[in-house]
């Protein structure tokens, strides 16, 4: 059973595992909000800890000159809310980040793409010590410290049981989800969170892999017809994916991911931009997750298998 725990605390405090482009994003938001926020970084910390962060957002630009910026976990307060927004290729950090940086009552927020990572997080913190959230948004950074938010930015949010076993919706949950409305970010509240994640790949499965594949932006995959009846080929057996796992897609999901996608600006994936940048895939958790779940409920999805295998064969040249 999920955790029912209410915070006392009439504040939380947040951390930010990761500050790129989604956890950048985010995180200035809940700063801005005048929540605690403390940010973990890499590459940009010397920059950040002098400059702050800089957001640029079709929402309205903004600037934050002073944000409390760490380089190592070990260095950060224990925190309520541990948000993981690392790309899922550094998960292997996790075991040594996560353990003293969530508080007794706190939770781990895994906002990444993919499947499966709630259950990795479960094994480190226990599993009435994590959630997980879909992210609705397209966001890049684009300078050490700065972000570009394109569009959208709303977060689907679910609690995780083990073995994602549906855990309904908690007050903790509720409390997270006010700290992020009230900085702008609009928020749903799933019942399953195994639902709300074969839902998300109904989108990544087909974008994320193609875009790779045929080097293409969205725009151009619903352009050609070919490729477009492979989009939706594909989404069907993701949907096949969640029906071997007892989820149900309802049959008009598939159709609006379809228009949504029409009517979004021409978009390069993140799959995409990691390969063009000869950063690692996120194959495992986006492809390989999903098909070991629906493998071992007897479930065969021949297409995401091929794009799994090609996206493999690419991931490891672009990186040799
Ligand atoms: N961007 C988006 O719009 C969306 C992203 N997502 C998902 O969110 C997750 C994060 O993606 P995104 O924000 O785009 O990726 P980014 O690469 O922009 O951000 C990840 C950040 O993690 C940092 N990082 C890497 N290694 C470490 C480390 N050892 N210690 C501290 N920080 C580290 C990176 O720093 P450095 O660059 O210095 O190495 C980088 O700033 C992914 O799972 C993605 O699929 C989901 C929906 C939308
Ligand atoms: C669909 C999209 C592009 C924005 O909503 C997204 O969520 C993603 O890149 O994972």
């Amino acid at each position: 059973m999920a955790n029912q725990f209410i915070y006392n605390s009439s504040q939380l405090s947040y951390a930010i595992l990761g500050t790129g482009a989604l956890g950048g994003y985010y995180g200035a938001c809940l700063q801005k909000s005048g929540l605690d926020v403390h940010f973990l970084l890499h590459s940009d910390y010397e920059y950040v800890s002098k400059h702050g962060l800089v957001v640029e957002s079709k929402n309205g630009d903004f600037t934050l000159p002073q944000v409390q910026a760490y380089s190592e976990t070990s260095k950060m307060p224990p925190c309520d809310v541990v948000i993981v927004a690392l790309k899922t290729t550094q998960n292997h950090l996790l075991p040594q980040m996560l353990p003293n940086l969530v508080k007794e009552n706190g939770v781990v927020l895994v906002l990444q793409n993919g499947l499966g990572v709630e259950d990795e997080v479960a094994k480190i913190v226990g599993s009435n010590r994590v959630m997980g959230g879909l992210c609705f948004l397209c966001s890049n950074k684009v300078g050490a410290g700065h972000i570009r938010h394109l569009d959208y930015g709303e977060i689907k949010m679910g609690e995780y049981a083990a073995n994602y076993q549906t855990a309904g919706i908690t007050k903790r949950m509720q409390q997270i989800a006010n700290d992020f409305e009230s900085a702008g970010i609009k928020m749903q509240l799933a019942e399953d969170l195994l639902l709300a994640r074969w839902q998300k790949l109904v989108w990544n499965i087909p974008y994320n892999g193609l875009s790779v594949v045929l080097d293409a932006r969205t725009d151009e995959l619903m352009g050609n017809s070919h490729t477009r009846s492979l989009v939706e080929e594909l989404m069907w057996e993701v949907v096949a994916g969640a029906k071997s796992c007892d989820r149900t897609i309802p049959q008009n999901f598939v159709e609006t991911m379809l228009q949504y996608t029409d009517k979004m600006k021409p978009y390069r994936t993140s799959m995409k931009i990691d390969y063009d940048e000869k950063r690692p895939l996120e194959v495992e958790k986006m492809f390989g997750n999903p098909l070991k779940f629906s493998q071992a409920r007897g479930a065969n999805l021949p297409k995401i298998t091929m794009l799994y295998q090609q996206l493999k064969f690419l991931d490891s040249r672009n990186s040799s």
